[in-house]
């Protein structure tokens, strides 16, 4: 049985706390879009279908409770949320475009006569619960697609080892994963030979959530550090990366964990096929290119601690403090007392960069994605 990151009943949510995994497994309670948006910016849930999935479910809980039986109140609240709840992480496109596909819901279901408040609520709240069982089936496709054409574009029958990034698993989805789920498709089919997870800095999805995922399947896997990527290809035979994504423009420049692009560029120069592995809800034909993918900064304290330890060297703030006081900011800006920390969550691999993007329609050259619409 998987990990159930996300447990859902009509009114009720509770999501697996990822920041204390793999040491506690506590569950929190998830009341409405209040705390729908702090477990999402605080990363207690993470991944891009989790996020949107755990919005839009933190959305139903509430409206549940809620007896308004005015349609165009309820329309009105419902956009103020959702557009709130957009606002927790900014770059992952799923719950962007969860959000657009739920207030063109309320607005038609407002606007129509026929249409009561009680039914308006229940077909709302039905809407999001489908949200639920269609990232999963989406999941089990992804797999197949991706284990079909890894297995179609490595030499002969042999053995297959690939190398992932971050956390695509269980935890950051409904359930099965995006690029764990092509790996679990893999080792269904006995070609899987070893998987490698890199740990992911700074927040370390790999060595956290994607070890513990492997192990948790039986899968057979090594967790590397991040700065090992061209070794490990130089040095043993890679059939694949396999990642996941946050946002993938329409010319197939695709946004993912801060790292990605590098191992995109090492995989290049080695010859390994380079896949992402993500549902056509994290897709946004909206935006020509990477470029104008807005990437999220996260604070300094993930990089400089681990837990409550101070890994970064300390700086001279403390003595500033005594020396200056109030000025402490300006003068540490002027003569670069403490360490500066530039912490982006995310990068961007350029599409020339990638074989293939492996959705639940199929795999597509990155430059072929508006072909998806026509299948
Ligand atoms: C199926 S998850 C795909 C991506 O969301 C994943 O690779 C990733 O970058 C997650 O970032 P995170 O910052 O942990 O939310």
């Amino acid at each position: 049985m998987s990990l159930e990151s996300i447990r859902y009943s009509r009114g009720s949510l509770d999501i697996l706390d990822q920041l204390l995994l793999p040491l506690q497994t506590r569950y929190v309670k998830v009341e409405g879009v209040e705390d729908g948006w702090k477990v999402i910016n605080k990363m207690q849930v993470r991944g891009a279908p989790a996020i949107a999935i755990v919005g839009c479910l933190s959305l139903a809980v509430e409206l549940e409770k809620d007896n308004n039986s005015d349609k165009k109140v309820m329309r009105q609240e419902i956009e103020g949320k959702l557009n709130y709840l957009v606002s927790a992480r900014p770059t992952a496109v799923n719950i962007k475009l969860a959000a657009d596909e739920l207030i063109n819901l309320a607005n038609s279901l407002s606007a129509d006569e026929t249409v009561t408040p009680e039914e308006f609520k229940e077909r709302f709240i039905s809407r999001i619960e489908g949200m639920l069982i269609k990232d999963i089936e989406d999941n089990k496709a992804i797999g197949r697609y991706g284990c079909e054409a890894i297995l179609k574009n490595s030499e002969g029958d042999g053995p297959v080892r690939i190398l992932t990034h971050c956390n695509t698993g269980s935890l950051a989805t409904a359930g099965y994963g995006t690029a764990l789920g092509v790996i679990r498709s893999l080792q269904e089919s006995k070609r899987l030979d070893h998987v490698y997870c890199t740990e992911t800095r700074p927040y370390n999805q790999g060595a956290r959530l994607t070890a513990y995922e492997l192990v948790h399947e039986k899968i057979p896997s090594t967790l590397i550090v991040d700065s090992v990527v061209s070794a490990l290809m130089n040095s043993r035979r890679i059939t694949a990366v396999v990642v996941g994504a946050d946002r993938v423009a329409a010319n197939g420049d695709t946004a993912n964990k801060i790292g990605t692009y590098q191992i995109a560029i090492a995989a290049k120069h080695h010859g390994v096929p380079f896949y992402v592995a993500a549902p056509l809800t994290s897709i946004d034909m909206s935006l020509t290119s990477g470029e104008r993918i807005k990437i999220e900064e996260r604070p300094e304290r993930e990089m400089t601690h681990v837990g409550v330890h101070r890994i970064a060297a300390p700086g001279m703030l403390k003595l500033q403090s005594k020396l200056h006081g109030p000025f402490l900011d300006a003068t540490r800006a002027r003569s670069n007392l403490g360490i500066n920390c530039w912490n982006p969550s995310f990068d961007v691999t350029p599409a020339a960069l990638i074989t293939g993007i492996i959705t639940e329609k199929g795999v597509f050259a990155p430059d072929k994605l508006s072909e998806i619409e026509s299948k």
